[in-house]
């Protein structure tokens, strides 16, 4: 069977001053068309660059070690210039934490619209493509330039170019990190409503555990450069069954309140150098016994989701 996406035993380097970091040590990961996929995982565990790997956008430091992404059976990774650039355009669309930054500051907001519908559509089309992300004024938006907007709606720009295109995958890395808190509801509403309706699948990388919650049918959760645990999202976040999970469920403030960012965990997370040789949680985990620095964890099913934890099985029925 062809999946959507698939990320099989991804592995990625940054060669960093002379050293060399693991970003990503192994990550894997399925996702069917039509699903809304949250990644959360603290700061350094993997996100932007598996979100990155997927369109074959990494910088020019990392090299893909080992694995391989496909996207349609497609592998990324071997793809030509001109198919990635058409994987990009056709099946892909992206939309990053700062806005203006993503937008050029040269060129009328219109303009851009127009060249990120790619023959699809005309000018006369940009306007309906600015309302569809609910700016109160397109007409004046088509007209102004980036800086001429608040963050909120250069990012309501960068989403509707986003989705012109009619993206098969929408990837969304922390799109709302940037925004206060009301603005950033508004915005999240924008991009799953707009999936919704185009069938386009959402791949979220956030440090919001209750807005995944609240958002998403899957939640995927990310330590040391590997997927540690994925599931239902609901399921998962009320009853975790990886020890980083149940961690990162209880380091959120206030009890799942939304909008905050996830309070580190006591301990540090990994910088690696290479494979981990056991899980890379074992040091800042409190059930950890010898063969979870010794071995690296396998991955098990349990309750209908995917742990990667030498205890997942042990910890069946216990409500951890
Ligand atoms: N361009 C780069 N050069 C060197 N190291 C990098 C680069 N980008 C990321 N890294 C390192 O790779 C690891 C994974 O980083 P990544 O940005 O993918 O994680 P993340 O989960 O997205 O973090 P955040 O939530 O802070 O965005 C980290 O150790 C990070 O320091």
């Amino acid at each position: 069977m062809t999946h959507l996406l698939q990320i099989d035993d991804l592995v990625v380097d940054y060669a960093s001053g002379g050293r060399t970091v693991r970003a990503l040590d192994g990550a894997a990961l399925t996702v069917e068309a039509g699903e809304t996929v949250g990644i959360v995982g603290e700061s350094g565990s993997g996100k932007s660059t598996l979100g990155s790997a997927i369109g074959g956008l990494l910088p020019g430091a990392a090299k893909v070690v080992n694995g391989a992404v496909r996207v349609d059976g497609d592998d990324v990774n071997a793809l030509g210039p001109k198919r990635l650039r058409a994987l990009r355009r056709e099946r892909l669309g992206y939309v990053f934490q700062e806005p203006i930054g993503s937008l050029d500051p040269t060129m009328r907001v219109g303009k851009q619209v127009e060249l990120a519908l790619r023959g699809r559509g005309t000018k006369a089309d940009v306007l309906p493509h600015l309302d569809r992300v609910r700016l109160k004024d397109p007409e004046r938006v088509a007209r102004s330039y980036p800086h001429q907007l608040s963050g909120g709606m250069a990012q309501r720009v960068a989403i509707a170019m986003a989705m012109a295109g009619g993206p098969e995958i929408l990837i969304a890395d922390e799109p709302t990190a940037a925004l206060d808190s009301q603005i950033r509801e508004e915005v999240l509403g924008v991009i799953f409503s707009l999936a919704a309706e185009s069938g386009t699948t959402i791949l979220w990388l956030s440090h919001d555990l209750p807005a995944v919650a609240k958002r998403c049918s899957r939640v995927v959760v990310m330590y040391g450069g590997r997927v540690v645990e994925s599931g239902s999202a609901s399921e998962v976040l009320a009853a975790p069954r990886h020890p980083y999970t149940a961690a990162l469920v209880r380091a959120v403030p206030g009890e799942l309140a939304e909008g905050e960012r996830l309070v580190p965990i006591p301990g540090q997370p990994p910088v690696l150098d290479g494979p981990s040789r056991g899980c890379a949680f074992a040091p800042r985990c409190p059930d950890a016994h010898e063969a979870c620095s010794a071995d690296r964890p396998p991955l098990v099913s349990v309750a209908e989701r995917d742990v990667l934890c030498h205890l997942a099985e042990e910890t069946v029925g216990a409500g951890r």
